[in-house]
């Protein structure tokens, strides 16, 4: 399978830290990768060198065979960051077809994506006036309309209810299935049983990088969670040693 990220050797110093020591991964095309880890563990950061908008200290980062942040791939990586990016003056229609605009492409499309993330009732709002979780869906939608090969969600789920949270989880798998890549980061566990495959991040350090069921053998157990630890404590220990 061909990969839609490879990432080698990735080192970022953020202000006089170093917060990535040597990442290295690869994401396969048309898969929903999670990336997890605890707050401050460096998801945003590699995220961030993901989608060319990090000053990195070494390493590369290839996406869709070209450099991360080439002009080539700005039609193609959608991305969303935990603070949504949506006009709130504008209802939730007027910002879907501003954005399906500039992608020429139709109302129909516009509507289609508010549709696809729960937001038909609410497409006369204005965002100023969505709940914090509407609003961040309304961002997803926009992000989605131009149909990018590659999507990066920052914790798209964050502020979600379970029931809206399975029915993203569901559409990110539609559309993986259609072929888009996407780069899915969370720091809640019970969301990586969801994901084709993980990359579970710590202190900068990748400590996993498999599909959940290979995580579930290689540690000897079925909750992720507990698997995520026992990870950890094995870094920990060939740290030590
Ligand atoms: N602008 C910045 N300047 C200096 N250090 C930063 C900056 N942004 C983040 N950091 C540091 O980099 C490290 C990684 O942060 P990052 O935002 O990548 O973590 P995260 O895993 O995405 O966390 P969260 O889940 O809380 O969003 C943290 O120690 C953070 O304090």
């Amino acid at each position: 399978m061909t990969s839609a990220i490879e990432v080698r050797d990735l080192v970022v110093d953020r202000g006089r830290r170093r917060v990535l020591h040597g990442i290295d991964c690869s994401v396969p095309a048309g898969s929903v990768v999670g990336l997890l880890g605890p707050s401050g563990s460096g998801k945003t950061t590699l995220i961030r060198a993901v989608v060319g908008v990090q000053i990195v200290k070494s390493g590369t980062v290839t996406v869709l065979g070209e450099p991360a942040g080439s002009a080539a791939l700005r039609r193609t990586v959608g991305y969303v960051t935990q603070a949504p990016s949506v006009y709130a003056d504008l209802t939730v229609r007027e910002n879907a077809r501003y954005f399906a605009s500039l992608y020429g492409l139709s109302a129909a499309d516009a509507d289609t994506a508010i549709a696809d993330v729960g937001l038909t009732d609410a497409a006369g709002q204005l965002v100023g006036n969505l709940s914090g979780g509407q609003r961040s869906r309304a961002s997803l939608g926009c992000a989605m309309i131009g149909k990018p090969r590659l999507l990066v969600l920052d914790e798209p789920t964050v502020g979600q209810d379970p029931v809206l949270r399975a029915d993203l989880w569901a559409k990110f798998h539609a559309l993986a299935a259609e072929g888009t890549t996407l780069l899915v980061s969370s720091h809640v566990m019970d969301e990586a049983g969801r994901c084709d495959r993980l990359l579970l991040i710590r202190e900068g350090r990748l400590i996993g990088d498999d599909s959940p069921a290979a995580i579930r053998t290689a540690t000897g157990t079925d909750d992720l969670e507990a698997a995520f630890l026992r990870l950890i404590r094995d870094s920990e220990q060939e740290a030590m040693a």
